[in-house]
């Protein structure tokens, strides 16, 4: 018996035509008899499969141009809409004609926002915000319940603005929003609309009450004052636009000296949209000339905002280092491994900055330093070795955090010093962002773009991350330098440190000739550095080699990088007691660097050219 299939490119409406139907249908060859089995995917076929989903997710990603990365973002906000004023007469036993009764609507929600340390991106948050709704008023004068707040989150480092009128950005108000819903309706249309969305009529009254003088001067104020509060709005968006630079969580203790039994609010951030009032009941018109109004009014729209969100990743040292020089490793191996940084030896492997805070004891020793031997691998690598470990079973009799430490009593040694403990007194924490890999022209939006580049204007100090096992790595200095200073004037002058990357992989096992190679190499690098990069305040930069990868040298950088970031910081309370709040990169840095020569042309060590 033939199967029959729809022919490419025939369209089901056809179908209704029967005589179609025989031309429609074709014969089909019979499947294939199931395969019982499920397919064989192989270890290679899982890696392979993974690395085209990488290479895709990185395509599209450069293909944006920056754009994706969510550190900008415009917002409508729309406060809550007040509920509507209800129309009502009491009713009572023996009481057949009682007064009016209708309740207020509630207030509309205010929308807030508020930084939170718990978010890096501005990923998650929506384009479009609306206010909740206040409630209608009912009658037996039952006001409507008012709008919950609602409170937008942001990470740290968050810069709000308001978008001005005329800008091309900026949503339509309230009022330019109704305007434009009436577009191509006549008078009569518009004023019935606009009576509409104001005011609540008695059922089957709304004609007898347009007549009535009583609604006429209701009507009349009320314009008036929507009037008011329409140019109190301009007024205020010419005077004080909104601008908030959320680089500190607010404070969400109580305060000591609240009085006893004060109850505790958390805060609900800052102001930016508020939600509209709620129209009146039909007892707010009483008057000697109408004892029985039969009109309310209804809530009035909420405020309608459009905010620019900027976000500018707060971090006290950005690393700035070419696609693989290996950031992200040293990002871990400095954190402990708490920093989840994709490692892998592709190219742009971060695609969004990654923030890591490295916590230091008095004697120097920092978390990622204790668990001495670690090595951190490619991630990929590392989760197939937890995959084996688990399936081993070497985890089955591995003891609880609680048996750990009543071992750790008993022996009074420190037993495990790994892993998320960190037993010592922290006496200093720093924060680290790992940033997208930086190459030839990003700075005109070129590989990733550079809008990473905003979060490293931040920064307290930056940081080189070249790859000592490279060919030149001095000519990745270079580049890295020009990209800065191209995309803003003097932001070269941050950099304090340039860390020599891979260092494990010269020396050649300890063979003479290599360990010497490596050696010239390194000091190649440092006579590079003393002769072209020196710092804002006039020193050279330290050049240390280290191996993220196994951990060398890294109690040396952390003791550097703990100096720059205490001395940034004294420099910022000294020059600017009364501005801690405001970082001003440009005062900590003093004088300029000249005589740089320009970025060239060049070809990394593995043949790849810089300039794609
Ligand atoms: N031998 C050795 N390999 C390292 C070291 N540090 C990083 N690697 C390897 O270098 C490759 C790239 O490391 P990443 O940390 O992803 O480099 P990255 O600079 O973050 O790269 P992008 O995110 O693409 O900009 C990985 O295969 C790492 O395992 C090191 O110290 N020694
Ligand atoms: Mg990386």
């Amino acid at each position: 018996m033939p199967r029959f299939g729809l022919l490419p490119g025939a369209r089901w409406t056809a179908l209704r035509n029967t005589e179609t139907i025989s031309k429609a249908l074709k014969p089909v060859p019979s499947p294939a008899p199931a395969v019982c089995a499920p397919p064989i995917i192989t270890e290679d076929d899982e890696s392979l499969r993974d690395r085209l989903r990488r290479r895709r997710r990185t395509e599209w990603k450069r293909k944006q141009r920056g754009q994706t990365f969510l550190d900008n973002l415009i917002v409508s906000i729309r406060g809550g809409s007040g509920g509507d004023g209800c129309v009502a007469f009491h009713r009572e036993k023996f009481k057949p004609i009682g007064p009016p009764s209708g309740g207020n609507g509630g207030r509309g929600g205010d929308v807030y926002i508020m930084p939170t340390p718990h978010l890096t991106t501005l990923s998650g948050i929506a384009k479009r915000i609306r206010g909740n709704p206040g409630a209608n008023g009912q009658g037996t004068w039952q006001n409507g319940k008012n709008g919950e707040p609602l409170v937008i989150k942001v990470p740290l480092g968050t810069v709000v603005r308001e978008i001005p009128r005329g800008d091309s950005r900026h949503s339509p108000d309230e009022w330019e929003a109704e305007e434009e819903s009436m577009q191509g309706l006549n008078t009569g249309e518009r004023l019935q609309k606009m009576r509409d969305s104001r005011w609540v009529h008695y059922p089957r009254y709304g004609q007898t009450n347009l007549t009535r003088d009583s609604f006429k001067e209701a009507e009349q104020s009320l314009y008036a004052q929507e009037r008011e509060r329409r140019y109190a709005r301009r007024q205020r968006e010419l005077q004080s636009p909104i601008y908030h630079d959320l680089d500190k969580e607010l404070n969400t203790s109580k305060s000591i000296d609240a009085p006893l039994g004060a109850r505790h609010r958390e805060p609900l951030g800052y102001l930016v949209a508020s939600g509209g009032s709620g129209g009146v009941g039909n007892p707010h018109f009483v008057s000697q000339e109408n004892r029985a109004p039969k009109f309310a009014t209804r809530g009035q729209p909420g405020e309608r905002i459009t905010l620019a969100l900027e976000l500018k990743i707060l971090a006290d040292v950005g690393f700035v280092g070419m696609p693989n020089a290996g950031k992200s490793t040293l990002l871990r191996a400095l954190t402990g491994g708490r920093a989840k940084s994709e490692v892998a030896s592709y190219a742009f492997t971060t695609l969004n900055p990654v923030v890591g805070i490295v916590r230091v004891a008095a004697d120097g020793t920092f978390e990622g330093g204790v668990r001495a031997g670690r090595v951190y691998d490619e991630t990929v690598l590392e989760q197939q070795q937890e995959f084996e470990r688990v399936q081993r079973g070497d985890y089955a009799n591995a003891l609880t955090r609680n048996q750990t430490e009543e071992r750790r009593q008993t022996l009074r040694v420190n037993t495990d010093r790994g892993g998320y403990h960190f037993d010592l007194a922290e006496t200093f924490r720093f924060t680290i962002a790992d940033n997208p890999g930086l190459i030839s022209n990003s700075s005109e939006n070129i590989g990733l773009g550079h809008s990473f580049l905003r979060s490293m204007e931040r920064s307290l100090a930056l940081a080189y991350i070249v790859d000592l096992s490279g060919a030149a790595p001095w000519d990745e200095l270079l580049v890295l330098c020009n990209e800065l200073e191209k995309y803003q004037q003097g932001m070269s002058r941050k950099a304090r440190i340039v860390i020599a990357n891979k260092a494990d992989l010269l020396g050649g096992d300890g063979d003479p000739a290599a360990v010497a190679d490596a050696k010239a190499k390194l000091s190649r690098l440092e006579r590079f550095v003393a002769e072209w990069m020196v710092g804002g305040d006039g020193r050279y930069l330290d050049v240390v080699p280290v191996s993220a990868k196994f951990g060398q040298n890294l109690t040396r950088v952390v003791g550097l990088m703990r100096t720059y970031v205490q001395e940034a910081r004294d420099r910022l309370i000294a020059q600017a007691p009364k501005e801690l709040d405001v970082v001003r990169p440009e005062q900590l840095m003093s004088s300029p660097t000249e005589g740089r020569p320009e970025a060239r042309d060049i070809t990394r060590h593995d043949g790849r050219a810089l300039s794609s």
